[in-house]
């Protein structure tokens, strides 16, 4: 197992400053996940971590070792580092057999022929390709490409792997089974997994921790799962996690009030002051009658499992959604133009200029 840390990591290509004192530190054992929109730096960190680029200034430690630090010339040389590393374009040799393609790092190693049998044979079974050991790459499908990679990458046995995006070329039924197997494999194995991907799903299914960061290299939160898409800690994180509907709130006689008149919903246990709340569409309660604000469906779309409205209420427009199933019990489908009351499970509060929240 490995511990990874990175401090005040900063990398430049020409003007493009990409990376700015980036600091984190990856648990040992953990599968944590790099989370951020398409070019944001995340395969560049991953890139210094593998030693395949030097970072201007900062220094990144395995465990109590420092595998670079600009400053003092230290540049360990990627094979040194412990590690495997997966890419997206997962690259197994197209002329080699996936016995071979498992083998090669062995081989390298000059190992003898019995051990490395042994071996090859004990991870062909892990990564479930048993009987499949004497095919070449173009007579496998995608998922059990990107599995010869993985086994490829694990052969070694290094406490730390490195994947980016190792799930783009499958399809979603694929990536689906996949990630679930890559965490059992994490938890067999117990070794430290950093991730990398801007696919939200997947981030959440496999990670016991996530770093969101934006698209200027930032990271702005840090956390389980959970924490990032229930408490996000700013709008941008809750953006990007997923639909995001905001509301303004006014602050008056130590009240919290969305809408106006007769039609007004008070919170209490907010910051005193009036901002922005964010809410999911799962967190919007729908209805045809009692209390709440009065709203419109606006635009009601049938999408299988959900039941979507878009409704427009005290001036904003909301995305919601109930299941098919709970809209057809309860007497909650609604037309085009339809009038609906509007209500709330819970709502987020966001402050200006909210700072990364780490945990
Ligand atoms: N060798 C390089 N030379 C110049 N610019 C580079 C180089 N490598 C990366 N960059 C730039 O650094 C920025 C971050 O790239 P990076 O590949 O880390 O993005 P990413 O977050 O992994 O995105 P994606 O999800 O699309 O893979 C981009 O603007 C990219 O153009």
């Amino acid at each position: 197992m490995a511990t990874i840390t990175f401090e005040n990591i900063s990398k430049k290509f020409g003007n493009n400053e990409v990376l700015k004192n980036l600091s984190l530190v990856v648990e040992d054992g953990e599968c944590f996940t790099l989370l951020g929109p398409s070019g944001c730096g995340k395969t560049v960190l991953l890139r210094l971590l593998a030693g395949f680029d030097v970072p201007d200034s900062g220094r990144i430690l395995i465990d109590d070792h420092v595998v670079t630090d600009p400053d003092k010339h230290i540049d360990i040389q990627p094979d040194q580092r412990d590690l495997g590393v997966v890419f997206q374009d997962y690259a197994v040799w197209p002329h080699m057999t996936v016995f071979d393609n498992i083998a090669y790092p062995l081989k390298l190693k000059k190992i003898d022929k019995d051990t490395m049998n042994e071996q090859v044979m004990e991870i062909v079974d892990l990564v479930n390709l048993t009987g499949l050991e004497q095919r070449l790459p173009s007579q496998l499908s995608g998922g059990q490409q990107q599995r010869v990679a993985l086994a490829r990458a694990l052969i070694a046995k290094p406490s730390l792997m490195l994947l980016d995006e190792p799930l783009n070329n499958l399809d979603a039924n694929l990536r689906e089974e996949m990630r679930f197997e890559i965490k059992e494999l994490q938890k067999k194995l117990g070794i430290t997994i950093l991730y990398v991907t801007h696919d939200q799903e997947i981030a959440l299914a496999i990670s016991d921790r996530l770093a969101i960061m934006d698209k200027e290299g930032n990271i702005r939160q840090i956390g389980t799962p959970w924490e990032i898409y229930e408490k996000s800690a700013n709008e941008m994180v809750f953006k990007f996690m997923g639909l995001a509907n905001f509301l303004p709130i006014r602050y008056e006689q130590d009240h919290h009030l969305v809408g106006h008149g007769q039609q007004q919903l008070i919170w209490d246990n907010l910051p005193a002051e009036s901002g922005k709340v964010g809410c999911r569409p799962s967190d919007i309660i729908l209805s045809k009658t009692g209390q709440g604000l009065q709203g419109k469906v606006v635009r009601a779309s049938f999408l299988g499992a959900v039941m979507d409205y878009m409704v427009e209420v005290d001036g904003v427009t909301l995305r919601t959604e109930v299941s098919t199933n709970t809209a057809l019990q309860n007497d909650l489908m609604f037309k085009d133009d339809e009038p609906c009351i509007v209500n709330f499970h819970e709502l987020l509060w966001f402050p200006d200029n909210a700072e990364t929240v780490r945990s």
